[in-house]
């Protein structure tokens, strides 16, 4: 398997107190597939994309990408998080270039800056300030900053969640465009059923109190989405209540019956 979290688990002391925030994730990740992580606040989803990215270490478990042991970040896993966090004194190719320049000669790096910002569709703001460009275009920018670095698996924490829905929509539309051109394994935190199931090819649904995997739900490219949209919304009513913290104490069959289909 490509990406492997194996009996990963993950505790938090806060003024004394030890919290398990992520229990027994398990999870295999096959080459190019694009994963969603869905739940709700709190339910550990950042904390377990930041010990994917090896910004965090797990209390037990590990984590394989390629058969090797991940330990701390590294240029085979980039990330995009929900502010694009540019710098702001940078033009929009100077940010792409930043990381790269330390990999390669200039010259070479601007060819991979000038390909990435095509593929992002924003070539005529290679000279633009960041405060010049819209939150999406902003957030395109950050997009092709780290694929610019090639990396194996591309981590995506919430990252059109500070937009506006039609923003939220268009930006959802080129990830889906630039996910078939490039191929990238993705592994996507996000509050939004809908976006899960328009981007994903599986879905993973996290409960909370701790963090645990409830339901993995595969996507099936060969049936219309609009039956996918059908059946989930028909379960959605469950799986908000969920992602509202309405339900505290899910009863885990309950929860199974409720998201199976
Ligand atoms: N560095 C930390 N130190 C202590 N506790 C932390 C730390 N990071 C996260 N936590 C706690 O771990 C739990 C999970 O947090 P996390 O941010 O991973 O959840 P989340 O599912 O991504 O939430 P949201 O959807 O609101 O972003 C929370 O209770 C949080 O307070």
């Amino acid at each position: 398997m490509f990406l492997t979290i194996k009996n990963v688990q993950k505790r938090f002391t806060n003024y004394g107190k030890t919290e398990l925030v992520l229990k027994d994730i398990n999870l295999n990740i096959k080459e190019g597939e694009f994963v969603s992580l869905l739940g709700p606040s709190g339910c550990g989803k950042s904390t377990l994309l930041n010990i994917v990215a090896g910004l965090l270490t797990p209390s037990e478990g590990e984590l394989h990408l390629d058969d090797c042991l991940i330990t701390k970040p590294g240029k085979d896993r980039g990330m995009v998080f929900q502010q694009a966090a540019l710098f702001p004194w940078l033009s929009v190719e100077e940010n792409i270039m930043f990381a790269l320049k330390k990999e390669m000669k200039k010259k070479e790096a601007r060819v991979i800056v000038q390909k990435y910002l095509q593929l992002v569709q924003l070539s005529s703001y290679a000279k633009h300030s960041p405060h010049e460009l819209s939150g999406g275009m902003q957030q395109r920018v950050s997009i092709a900053r780290a694929l610019a670095m090639n990396p194996r698996v591309l981590l995506m924490d919430e990252p059109f969640g500070a937009l506006d829905e039609q923003t939220r929509r268009r930006l959802q539309d080129e990830l889906e465009r630039i996910w078939s051109e490039t191929k990238k394994t993705i592994l996507f935190v996000t509050h939004s059923i809908q976006e899960a199931i328009k981007l994903s090819d599986r879905i993973i649904v996290l409960g909370t109190h701790p963090g645990k995997i409830l339901k993995e739900i595969p996507i099936d490219i060969d049936r219309p989405r609009e039956q996918h949209i059908q059946e989930i919304v028909y379960y959605e009513d469950m799986i908000t209540k969920l992602l509202k913290n309405e339900i505290d104490n899910v009863v885990e069959e309950e929860l199974y019956d409720a998201v199976s289909y």
